[in-house]
């Protein structure tokens, strides 16, 4: 299974192409009026519509749309499905299991849940999560007097994460940038990597170049990971 880089925040077409032909498979639109990335619905449909567009110039299969909302109503999410049609509805805010659930089933999309990791404890939550079979973005948790509960560019202790035994499936973000992201993969090993910050000069500002460095070294990251995983199997195999 390859690494899934989503490239989040992104209210441009040119920037939804500089993700795409960097390689990125996920891009998100994030709907919260308080951030910078904010994007209406018509600007939503507009990019959504975008990233799925056929790209022969770009090579590249078209992206997968992720929704992101922060304690979202069902009339919201309502309006957002008809408008955009996101493969995925990320809940950032304070959904509990049995909302996501709900969401899932009356919207018939999966969710990809945002949890905060600061201790022991917030691991030990996002387990259960996990058990529940609600795939996790594990994210630094934002502090007390923050505007917004994520797109912060916080990291948070990574090592925290190797006590969970997940298989790949969960997704790393919080403060990842082009300088950071192949330590993190190399520890971690996660099913995806997600950034917004670290790939922009300024809030809401993505940057190609930075884009382009993100996923290069993430990807670079991931194979070595991956050879390495199969040079394991292959010794057990011999022995
Ligand atoms: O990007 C935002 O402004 C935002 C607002 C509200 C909730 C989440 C938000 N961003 C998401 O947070 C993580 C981490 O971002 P960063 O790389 O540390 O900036 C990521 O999923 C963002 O899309």
């Amino acid at each position: 299974m390859a690494l899934e880089i989503k490239i989040c925040g992104l209210s441009t077409n040119d920037s939804i192409d500089w993700a795409r032909g960097a390689g990125a498979g996920t891009i998100g639109l994030v709907h919260f009026p308080r951030s910078p990335r904010h994007v209406d619905l018509d600007a939503m449909a507009t990019l959504a519509a975008h990233a799925r567009r056929a790209a022969p110039d770009l090579a590249v299969e078209p992206a997968r749309v992720v929704a992101l909302t922060v304690d979202a109503d069902d009339d919201l999410l309502a309006a957002i499905m008809a408008a955009a049609a996101p493969d995925v509805l990320q809940l950032h805010g304070h959904e509990d299991l049995a909302r996501a659930r709900a969401i899932e089933s009356r919207f018939g999309v999966p969710v990809l849940k945002a949890l905060g990791i600061a201790d022991a404890a917030d691991v030990g939550v996002a387990r259960e999560w996990s058990k529940a079979g609600i795939r996790l973005l594990l994210d630094a948790k934002p502090p007390k007097e923050a505007t917004r509960p994520g797109g912060l560019g916080r990291t948070f202790d990574w090592s925290l994460l190797t006590a969970l035994d997940h298989d790949r499936s969960f997704m790393l973000s919080g403060g990842l940038d082009p300088d950071n992201v192949a330590e993190a993969v190399r520890l971690l090993r996660p099913g995806g990597v997600d950034v917004s910050s670290g790939v922009e000069t300024a809030p809401g500002i993505k940057s190609r170049n930075r884009i382009a460095a993100f996923v290069a070294a993430a990807r670079a990251a991931d194979e070595e990971g991956a050879a390495a995983a199969a040079g394991r199997q292959r010794k057990d195999i011999e022995a």
